[in-house]
């Protein structure tokens, strides 16, 4: 088989990594990136073949760092999508006792997702947004008062890391789903993959009212909408919406995208899978 690279949010022992591993294999090699943004670099730059973002979570929703990638100009393109249950730890330096904890650290997804455990258990320990799970796991590593939400997975990775709590996030059945980005739409994944069916199209209305009047154009099943504020724009509240649709075909997806722009609505596929 060909030699691909892919890159993920890492350090390794993150979900995304886990996520990558899944769909790529062994036998692939990966490229740790410190930050989701920086895994969109490598895939835009080509220094990779493709690379995998946490898309959303089922109970704690958007990844917001991903959406707001997904506004830039050429910001990759998605080829397929991975759901991963996601269970959470606590982890804490060896020796480290649940009453030494002052400070927890993760991913502000995985912070989100443990709410009802940290409010029940650690309700005065100060909250820490890092990277991810695993950067978390590292970081605590240095620090007796510290702990980590993350994969049971760091204990492997990262030396003198004991699980003080585990199963930790609010629902049983999280699950987070992730896209597989290629640079463009010739890339070809190295594994079959069936037909597609879904596509995620970036629009971005003359005023952020018109949207109701872009999707009606539009004119395929939705079955997801988000939205993040257009920066270019110099006037206040106008957004740019990213809409993925599914149970349809290329031809259809194409043709809906033709339709918008021949109102004038600027409109970019951004994936089919
Ligand atoms: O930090 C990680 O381990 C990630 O892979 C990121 C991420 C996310 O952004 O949603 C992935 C899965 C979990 O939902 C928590 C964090």
């Amino acid at each position: 088989m060909e030699d691909f690279v892919v890159a993920f949010l890492g350090p390794p022992g993150t979900f995304c990594h886990q996520a990558a591993h899944e769909r790529f294999g062994s036998s692939t090699s990966y490229k740790s990136c410190s930050t989701i943004r920086a895994v969109f670099e490598a895939v835009a730059s080509r220094t990779v073949n493709f690379g995998v973002v946490p898309q959303e979570n089922s109970f704690f929703g958007s990844v917001i760092e991903t959406y707001d990638a997904f506004r830039d100009e050429q910001p990759g393109f998605v080829l397929d999508e991975i759901i991963l249950p996601v269970q959470h730890c606590l982890l804490a330096p060896q020796g480290v006792k649940p009453s030494d904890i002052r400070r927890i650290q993760s991913h502000e997804q995985a912070i989100g997702q443990c709410r009802t455990f940290l409010s029940q258990y650690f309700p005065s320990a100060s909250l820490e947004k890092v990277s991810s799970t695993a950067a978390a796991a590292e970081a605590v590593l240095k620090h007796c008062d510290s702990a980590a939400i993350c994969s049971r997975i760091c204990t492997v990775v990262f030396d003198g890391l004991q699980v003080l709590f585990q199963n930790i996030q609010d629902h049983q059945n999280n699950r987070t789903r992730f896209y597989v980005l290629a640079p463009d739409a010739t890339s070809q994944l190295p594994l079959p993959r069936p037909i597609s069916s879904k596509g995620l199209i970036r629009i971005l209305p003359t005023d952020s009212r018109r949207i109701a009047m872009a999707l009606a154009t539009l004119s395929l099943p939705v079955s997801r909408i988000d939205r993040r504020p257009d920066t270019k724009s110099l006037e206040p509240f106008q957004d740019v919406y990213f809409v993925e649709v599914e149970e349809t075909d290329v031809g259809e997806v194409v043709q809906g995208i033709q339709r918008l722009q021949s109102t004038k609505v600027e409109a970019k596929l951004l994936g089919l899978w």
